[in-house]
């Protein structure tokens, strides 16, 4: 007998049937102990995932404003689901709890009112599985810089779950240094899984969605992408940080470094294998190819051209103290003899973009400085890409089959990857048309 963690997202919540399939699939298996719940999200297209609307709710009360209909919609919705799933329950007083302190912890951030989608419907399902309901708020810890505090919320989840069979931990948050509620990034209940797998020493950590595995490009722009299979951490990590989002980037962190596997399943299709994550000495062997494509927007290339930039010596350190100054981190650094480019996503420059511009102007001395704005950065991804002769080729050719320009190349010091920067607009082509050339052929 095994420990399985499984993370069930907000599309497998979405309702009451939905939520009557993930009690199908944890019933199916005995070693599926620990449950990691997002809140309630889409139904259809057109509907607001319960956190959004918490979200709008801590906006409203922040201003002083009445929020009590905004907060009915999400009242319905928990009352309608407890009500399909015929369940006892009566949480009325739970939800009156949470719209006071929606109101009462406004000044703190939204971070208390985001969280109670996930902290309401862990109750739900805890209930509705006979499971134990522990708050995560009493295991998962940041720390002074707002990072995971690693080494505790690992010992207090072990600690916690010690002689618990069975329970559901709310995804999504937990307690920061001065005892108050914090939240992940969106999408953050992943991090939660994974974390709890380790806390637990789980044999496998499953994230359940509502797509059959990672696929090969994002399913909104290529129409029917392959399902990956199998992958490494590495290549999840290059993938969903450059925008396959099925799994937050921080997800891979936690079960890494503890070699637990990674199973990306569809709560819609369950007999689907799914993909799964290893380490490199446990994939499969796939010289030759790609294993996917992910890509994101927003982002600008500081392109600095200067004679012998190569022989001046702090030049880069100069260019970066910038950078540093500002608060800016940067993603990739390209650079030749001459020239050098900065790709930073327009989240961190934040307008700030002209005053640094300005600074290296007068303390690097350029003889060139260009910003290039609305840039796209494609990443193709593969463990059997490195020492492939023709992989650079075959991307360049398609995007200039497709007359889409490059605006920046940049391999990874790993083989793992190629990114190039293409403009925003030209963005889903140069998707589709890698896609077509180096895996749907
Ligand atoms: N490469 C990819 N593979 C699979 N899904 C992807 C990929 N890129 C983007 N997606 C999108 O991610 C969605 C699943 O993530 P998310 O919406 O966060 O689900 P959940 O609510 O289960 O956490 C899919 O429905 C799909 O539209
Ligand atoms: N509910 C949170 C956290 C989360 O991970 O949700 P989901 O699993 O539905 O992506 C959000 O919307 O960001």
């Amino acid at each position: 007998m095994g420990i399985k963690v499984c993370k069930y997202g907000g599309t497998s919540l979405a309702d009451a049937k939905q939520i009557l399939k993930v009690k199908s699939i944890i019933d199916a298996d005995i070693d599926r102990k620990f449950v990691v719940p997002s809140a309630p999200g889409k139904r259809h297209s057109e509907d607001q995932k319960v956190t959004d609307l918490l979200y709008l709710c801590h906006e409203h009360a922040k201003q002083g404003l009445p929020f009590k209909e905004v907060f009915g919609l999400i009242r319905n919705r928990f009352e309608e689901i407890i009500k399909d799933l015929g369940l006892d329950l009566d949480f009325t007083a739970a939800l009156d709890q949470v719209q006071v302190g929606i109101a009462k912890y406004a000044d703190r951030g939204p971070d208390y009112a985001a969280s109670r989608g996930e902290f309401l419907n862990g109750q739900i399902i805890a209930a509705l599985l006979g499971y134990t309901f522990i708050d995560a708020a009493e295991v998962i810890f940041f720390n002074e810089k707002g990072r995971l505090d690693a080494a505790k919320t690992y010992h207090s989840v072990a600690a916690r779950t010690e002689g618990v069979d069975r329970a559901v931990i709310p995804g999504f948050y937990g307690t920061d240094q001065d005892g108050f509620v914090k939240t992940f990034s969106r999408g953050g209940s992943d991090v939660t899984g994974a974390i709890i797998a380790r806390g637990v020493n789980a044999d496998v950590y499953e994230n359940w969605t509502d797509v059959s595995g990672i696929l090969a490009a994002d399913p909104r722009i290529v129409e029917h992408p392959k399902t990956i299979e199998s992958l490494t951490y590495r290549e999840l990590r290059e993938l969903s940080y450059m925008g396959a989002s099925v799994l937050h980037d921080e997800a891979v962190f936690p079960v890494r470094e503890a070699g637990i596997p990674v199973n990306i399943r569809n709560t819609n299709r369950p007999s689907d294998d799914g993909t799964l994550i290893v380490s490199t000495e446990k994939a499969p062997n796939t010289i030759g190819s790609v294993t996917g494509i992910a890509g994101r927007k927003d982002f600008t290339i500081i392109a600095i051209e200067k004679a012998m930039m190569n022989a001046e010596i702090g030049f880069g350190r100069k260019m970066l103290g910038i950078l540093e100054r500002h608060g800016v981190s940067f993603e990739h650094m390209p650079s030749s003899i001459d020239t050098m480019s900065i790709v930073i996503s327009d989240v961190q420059l934040d307008g700030k973009l002209e005053t640094i511009l300005t600074e290296i102007e007068s303390e690097c001395d350029p003889d060139a400085i260009e910003a290039l704005s609305n840039v796209a950065l494609i990443a193709t991804v593969g463990r059997g890409m490195s020492h492939t002769p023709g992989m650079a080729s075959r991307i360049f050719g398609a995007l200039a089959e497709n007359k889409l320009n490059i605006r920046m190349i940049d391999q990874g010091s790993s083989e793992l990857n190629i990114i190039v920067g293409v403009e925003a607009t030209d963005f889903e082509n140069a998707v589709k048309a890698i896609y077509s050339r180096v895996i749907g052929v």
